[in-house]
């Protein structure tokens, strides 16, 4: 479903993406893993279009994205940081979402597993972070997408709506839909994913089946897969 091809993503100096080469299949849950500043928004963000690459090419569903926006309706995402006009209640954005991308959505259900019907007609900027995540969630799922991107989903959950997270990821890859997450909360991609691509300074590290990664790291929990990872390539980590 989405391939990339020899792409570069440089700012100024800093070569963040280095002649990425991938394929991932058109369902499933990948989770998009590396450092800090290992260039996951980077990549996400350029599959967005988002982000310019300086070569290099991203196929998705066959055709060449480079340039072109339409591809973008199939594409649910939730950003890793969200900027909402503050003046603006979280009904009022649910309602502007519905009118730029018409279609049956699914916003109900979130409001209600999240608890946050009373909250809908606050402002924005009177919402503590977890609701202001929980919206940008809201808003994030609520078309019915084949993809879906999610960067940093769990930033500021309570442990109830993890879980309803975790259920509705796990329906949407029943489904056949294809999720990546990015996470620093191994824990979570442990729990959902099937692959698991991990980058390390712009080079694809691993990209495989979680049960290779940590077959391979001799792990027996993807946190110490991982840990084993970063300690064997120290310098690079924190280069
Ligand atoms: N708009 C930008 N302008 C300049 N440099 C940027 C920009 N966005 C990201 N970078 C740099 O690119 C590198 C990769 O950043 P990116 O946000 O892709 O990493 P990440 O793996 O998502 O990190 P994290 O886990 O901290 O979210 C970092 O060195 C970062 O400082």
């Amino acid at each position: 479903m989405i391939t990339f091809k020899q792409l570069n993503k440089t700012y100024k100096k800093n070569h963040v993406l280095k002649n990425i080469d991938l394929e991932m299949a058109g369902s499933g849950v990948v989770a998009l893993l590396g450092p800090n500043g290992s260039g996951k928004t980077t990549m996400l963000k350029c599959f967005l279009g988002m982000v310019l690459p300086e070569s290099g090419d991203i196929i998705f569903d066959g055709q060449s994205i480079l340039g072109k926006y339409e591809y973008r309706s199939k594409v649910s995402y939730l950003p890793q940081i969200a900027r909402f006009p503050d003046n603006l209640s979280a009904r009022e954005l649910i309602s502007l979402m519905k009118e730029i991308k018409p279609g049956t959505t699914r916003e109900a259900r979130f409001i209600e597993v999240f608890n946050r019907e009373k909250e809908l007609d606050k402002k924005m900027s009177s919402l503590s972070g977890g609701t202001r995540q929980k919206v940008n969630i809201i808003l994030a799922l609520m078309h019915d997408d084949p993809l879906i991107i999610l960067d940093e989903p769990s930033t500021g959950l309570d442990p109830l709506s993890l879980q309803e997270l975790k259920k509705f990821i796990r329906e949407e890859k029943e489904n056949g839909k294809l999720v990546i997450i990015t996470t620093h909360i191994l824990s979570l991609a442990e729990d959902l994913a099937d692959e698991v691509l991990f980058l390390l300074e712009g080079n694809i590290y691993f990209n495989g089946p979680l049960q290779q990664l940590l077959n391979d790291q001799h792990g027996s929990s993807l946190e110490m897969a991982i840990a084993q990872i970063l300690r064997t390539n120290k310098e690079i980590a924190h280069a």
